[in-house]
């Protein structure tokens, strides 16, 4: 069996490699990972401290183990609750950490206790695991998929908590309860294990939930445009050729919209790149006043844009791009003189995605040609300014 000391170092490992990890996240943007690194640092000393703290002083194994163990949890506690995006009650977790120092102090100069002192503590990281698991259970609402690592915290929560528990109500009520902390009883080693492994097992929990996160920031990056927030080229493809299968599967039509400013380049010569930019993004946020959940407004580039517009005919999709050419005109934002053309096509049996761009395109070169402001349908149909 292991002896009390190594279930200490082998904690103190445990908190090694998942600082390691956690480290290597850290300049990700996810809320709450500088914490869970912070308490995986904390975790690693306090357990250096149980393990060996009493060869240096009592003092560094009773009260300053058990208040940098503390201070570790509370550190975790916090990085749950900004992970889930909670306020961190720093000053209260604070309070918390120097009120237990404090009693575990008293239960040693004072009223040497070993019994009340493992209360405390065991009690304390009750209340820390129960308030990491209610911090998880408010926010099941934002519960994303894969649950399997909440669902681990929880279990990990209750486990801990259940655990502390039964230590204090077996020591309140067993006629031989432990001495010594570091005393190698079956129990004692069981216990301490527990408690032990509770740190980084919950920022390796930790870890699981900012690894989702960072890949959907990834996926979220990729797929979006920085600037303007609409789909991006890349996730253009791959919604065109979902929707195209679709289309096919169900018979429905599809329509694709190529959408290009007129005149956008003297607003950057004009007024600088920074008002351009503002041009573009209140151009996003206009044009999705005018379309549908199912629709999906691309970036292409540039000033150039694709709307594709599942279950749209002809006739539709002339409806909706005329009604965005009008919007633009009329925008009181946008600097005199922007306006857009406007490239129609809609899919055909044979269609590929490149076969249906190419199309749109053609029908936007016209638009352009014919003096801009313009709807285009493929085939060089020229549409009339839609009627104000
Ligand atoms: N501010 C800003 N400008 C951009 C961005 N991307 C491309 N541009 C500029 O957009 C302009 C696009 O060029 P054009 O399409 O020829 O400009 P235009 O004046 O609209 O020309 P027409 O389409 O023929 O009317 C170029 O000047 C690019 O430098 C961006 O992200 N921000």
């Amino acid at each position: 069996m292991l002896s009390t000391q190594q279930v200490f170092l082998i904690a103190s490992l445990l908190c090694f490699v998942t600082f390691l990890v956690l480290f290597s996240f850290r300049e990700n943007g996810v809320k709450g990972i500088r914490q869970i690194i912070l308490a995986t640092v904390l975790g690693m000393a306090g357990n250096i401290l149980y393990a060996y703290g009493r060869e240096l002083s009592p003092f560094f194994a009773y009260e300053v183990a058990n208040g940098v163990y503390a201070a570790a949890s509370a550190v975790v506690l916090a990085g749950y609750r900004r992970l889930f995006k909670r306020p961190g009650h720093t000053r209260i977790l604070a309070i918390a950490v120097v009120g237990l120092t404090v009693a575990i102090g008293y239960f040693h100069y004072v009223y040497d206790s070993f019994l009340a002192r493992t209360a405390i503590a065991s009690l304390y990281q009750a209340g820390i695991a129960g308030a990491i698991g209610y911090t998880l259970l408010r926010a099941r609402g934002e519960w994303r998929r894969p649950y399997y690592p909440k669902l681990f915290i929880l279990a990990m929560c209750s486990l801990i908590a259940a655990g502390h528990l039964v230590r204090v109500l077996r020591q309140a009520f067993v006629d031989n309860p432990p001495t010594s902390l570091l005393e190698p009883s079956g129990w004692n080693v069981f216990v301490l294990s527990a408690g032990a492994f509770a740190l980084p097992v919950l920022a390796f929990g930790a870890l699981l939930i900012a690894h989702r996160r960072i890949v959907l920031l990834a996926e979220h990056a990729a797929n979006h445009d920085y600037l303007t927030g609409a789909w991006s080229r890349r996730a253009f493809f791959d919604l065109g050729n979902r929707e195209i299968l679709r289309a096919a599967r169900t018979g429905k039509p599809m329509a694709l919209l190529l959408i290009d400013m007129d005149n956008f380049k003297p607003v950057n010569d004009t007024h600088g790149h920074a008002a351009g930019d503002r041009v573009l993004k209140e151009f996003v946020h206009e044009i999705l006043q005018e379309l549908r959940s199912i629709d999906s407004l691309c970036r292409m580039g540039g000033d150039e844009f694709a709307v594709l517009m599942p279950e749209t005919d002809q006739t539709g999709a002339v409806t909706v791009a005329n009604r965005l050419r009008t919007r633009a005109e009329r925008c009181h934002q946008f600097f005199s003189g922007v306006t857009v053309s406007i490239g129609v096509a809609t899919l055909q049996a044979e269609d590929t995605l490149n076969s249906l761009v190419t199309r749109a395109d053609s029908a936007l070169y016209k638009a352009k040609e014919k003096g801009r402001n313009q709807v285009s349908l493929e085939h060089g149909h020229l549409l009339q300014p839609y009627p104000t």
